[in-house]
């Protein structure tokens, strides 16, 4: 059991950006499933994926993998043999947490965690990656490079797995998207200002994209099929193969 995340409860005289630093991780499994509409049900179908998908004798990468949720679910799932999983996260806090996750458990499937930068890390002979809540936290500018090293790091055939918070174009869509996302925080125990200092220090360091920004990108990627497969207000996953 994590603990309560209690960060934004009390006015903050000024809201500093968003960082995943030691606090966040103390709390973090609450945080998330208290926050992203659907993260287990996208949890357990990246296990599910994982046992269609992951190839005898390939990597398996999980980008940005927090305390290896997906890491953990994947080394459930696989089937295949011979296939080694690869979890890389740039917050020093959250790969100390994730090794000691990783090895409370057992799978016969080898797992290394990697602190890094996802955009600095060779993708190579994968047959399934996933960027659960990830690329949202890169640069806008440098998401098409990303996808693209994905897209030729995987074999033929290989699976991405892309789950992003996301925004609509059309104006009204997304309040009323944005709105449903705030009253499923407040249903879940976090209050008014919770959610607002939340928003304020999520501003300028998680920028979201369209649905229609992410399929063109995974297109320009080289992935030669691409479909939404999950949607729960403005929170979405797609499923891109190459
Ligand atoms: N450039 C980067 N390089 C490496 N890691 C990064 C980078 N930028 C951000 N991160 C890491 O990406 C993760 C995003 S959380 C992913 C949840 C997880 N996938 C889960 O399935 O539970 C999503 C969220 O909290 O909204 C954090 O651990 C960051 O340190
Ligand atoms: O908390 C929020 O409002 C979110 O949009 C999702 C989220 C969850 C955990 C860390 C950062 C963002």
């Amino acid at each position: 059991m994590s603990d309560t995340d209690l960060i934004y409860s009390q006015a903050h005289s000024q809201v500093k950006n968003f960082t995943f630093d030691a606090q966040v991780v103390e709390v973090f499994p609450d945080m998330i499933s208290r926050s992203v509409p659907g993260y287990n049900t996208i949890i357990e179908t990246i296990g599910r994926l994982s046992k269609q998908f992951a190839q005898d004798n390939s990597n398996i990468y999980d980008l940005g993998c927090s305390l290896g949720a997906a890491t953990l679910a994947m080394r459930k799932g696989i089937t295949a043999t011979g296939c080694k999983i690869i979890g890389v996260d740039n917050s020093i806090d959250m790969v100390k947490r994730c090794k000691m996750h990783v090895e409370a458990f057992k799978g016969k499937t080898p797992v290394e965690i990697i602190e890094g930068n996802i955009q600095d890390i060779a993708i190579e002979n994968a047959s399934m990656v996933v960027l659960n809540f990830t690329l949202q936290f890169i640069d806008k500018s440098e998401r098409q490079a990303l996808l693209t090293k994905i897209a030729k790091g995987l074999k033929p055939g290989g699976l991405l797995v892309l789950s992003e918070k996301i925004s609509s174009n059309d104006q009204r869509i997304d309040e009323v998207l944005i709105d449903l996302h705030h009253n499923f925080k407040r249903d879940n125990g976090y209050s008014e200002l919770e959610v607002a200092q939340k928003r304020t220090a999520l501003e300028k360091v998680m920028l979201t994209d369209s649905v229609e920004v992410h399929k063109e990108r995974l297109a320009i990627a080289g992935f030669n099929h691409s479909s939404q497969w999950f949607q729960c207000f403005n929170f979405t996953s797609f499923v891109a193969i190459k």
